[in-house]
């Protein structure tokens, strides 16, 4: 019997031939901790090193300081002093303030197809666009990855995103998965894969690869995979890790508990309104409504080719008088990028303010929280109440080109308007 991806990965790394359904012992091959969920891991790692244990593997554990960097308050400040003692006494890696959003660096830098990838926080499925299994866990199930250097997994059943056609100019594939979403709803893939295949998946660029796995949690997924193809070898290359690369793809027999076709020409721009990521439908249908702030960010929508979107939009215009945009870089790779292409002086020059990487207004922590009543369109991945750090405030998610389209008219904006 064919397999599908994530049940090749998982064979692979357990060392025998796992399916959907079974218990396996993977090794961790990367290890992820951050400032806002990292103080409780490392609460339950120093219980285990009263009992023995130390790190597995300290030169692959990161611990970033990302979520709220740099501090707005002094009790996170002492977090993060916590968390640099943590880090240092141990030889782990640090990434301070202003270094980057963990799962960006986690894919500029550490995920390698084949292997897998735990983090401390769910959005660690990004890395799955690399062909690896990367996934978040609780505190403790952390933890414990940092003492024995493995976990144990169920292995998933898969849900196949067959992806074909072509996407509308204005069309993105952040419409794809808020699309995906009003599909499979935000508990439909619960510990399931989404695995992406199909012949727009193989011709997807990786930036937005990363941009469909990130939000694969978002529909409780345990996971969301991409083939590792040449694109990923690509990708690998050009940050001089291209021994990191081995092909990797799922048997054409695999087999799969759905399988959902989408053809993109079909798709429109897409917009999920608030408080939940599956109230989805085209931006048309709410086009007018007045957005105080947008924000272009976060490990969903903050690398280079999500800024040269909406820069491209941007340039040589000023957004509206009744906003604020603010622009984030995802990582320090991403903001030199940016400087070097010219983006952020055409950003300033609209009017954004452009904010060190990080994870700031996405989380609601510092650097963007909402006022009662206020709107934000975000290219970020959730929009819960209170998620910019206001219960009385409104966020809706969208695509880097409809947040530019609406930051020039100061009112939600079909791309399609404005290119
Ligand atoms: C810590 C928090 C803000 C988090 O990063 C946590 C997580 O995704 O697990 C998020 O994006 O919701
Ligand atoms: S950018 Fe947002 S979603 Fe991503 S890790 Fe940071 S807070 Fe979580």
């Amino acid at each position: 019997m064919g397999k599908t991806l994530v049940e090749k990965i998982i064979s692979r790394n357990a060392g025998r031939e796992v399916s959907a359904g079974e218990l396996a012992v993977c090794p961790v091959d990367v290890v992820m901790i951050h400032d806002g969920t990292g103080i409780l891991s490392i609460k339950e790692f120093q219980r285990l090193e009263e009992a023995g244990l130390t790190l597995a593997k300290p030169e692959r554990t990161l611990v970033f300081l990302d979520h709220a960097g740099p501090c707005p308050r002094m009790e996170l400040a002492t977090d993060h002093v916590k968390l640099r003692h943590f880090a240092r006494e141990r030889n782990a890696v640090l990434y301070d303030v202003g270094q980057g959003v963990c799962h960006q660096i986690l894919v500029e830098k550490w995920v390698r197809p084949g292997t897998v990838a735990l983090g401390a926080d769910s959005h660690t499925t990004t890395g799955g666009a690399l062909g690896a299994l990367g996934t978040g866990m609780g505190s403790t199930d952390v933890a414990m990855a940092m003492a024995m250097g493995e976990n144990w997994f169920r292995v998933p059943e898969t849900l196949r995103i067959e992806l074909g056609g072509q996407l509308p100019d204005g069309v993105y594939p952040k419409d794809v998965i808020l699309y995906l979403a009003g599909q499979i709803g935000s508990d439909g893939a619960t510990y399931k894969v989404l695995e992406f295949g199909g012949p727009a998946a193989a011709a997807m660029e990786m930036s937005d690869r990363f941009t469909l796995c990130n939000m694969a949690i978002e529909f409780g997924g345990k996971g969301g995979l991409f083939p590792s193809d040449e694109k990923t070898r690509a990708y690998l290359a050009a940050r001089g890790r291209e021994e990191d690369w081995v092909a990797l793809a799922p048997d054409p027999d695999a087999v799969y508990e759905r399988v959902i076709n989408v053809r993109l020409e079909t798709i429109e721009p897409m917009i999920a309104k608030p408080h939940t990521v599956d109230n989805v439908c085209p931006v048309g249908e709410v086009q007018g409504r007045p957005v105080e702030q947008l924000f272009l960010g976060s490990c969903t929508n903050g690398r280079l080719e999500d800024l040269e979107v909406a820069v491209n939009m941007l340039k040589g215009k000023r957004i509206a008088a009744s906003t604020r945009l603010l622009v984030m870089p995802a990582s320090p790779a991403v903001y030199r990028g940016a400087l070097d292409a010219g983006y952020i002086k055409d950003f300033m020059e609209a009017g954004a303010t452009v904010l060190p990487p990080g994870c700031g207004p996405c989380s609601g922590v510092h650097l963007g929280i909402l006022g009662d009543g206020e709107s934000c369109l975000s290219t970020t991945n959730r929009n819960f109440k209170g998620r910019m750090g206001n219960p009385n405030a409104f966020v809706y998610l969208a695509s880097p080109a409809t947040v530019a389209a609406s930051a020039l008219t100061g009112v939600i904006t079909d791309p399609r308007e404005v290119i």
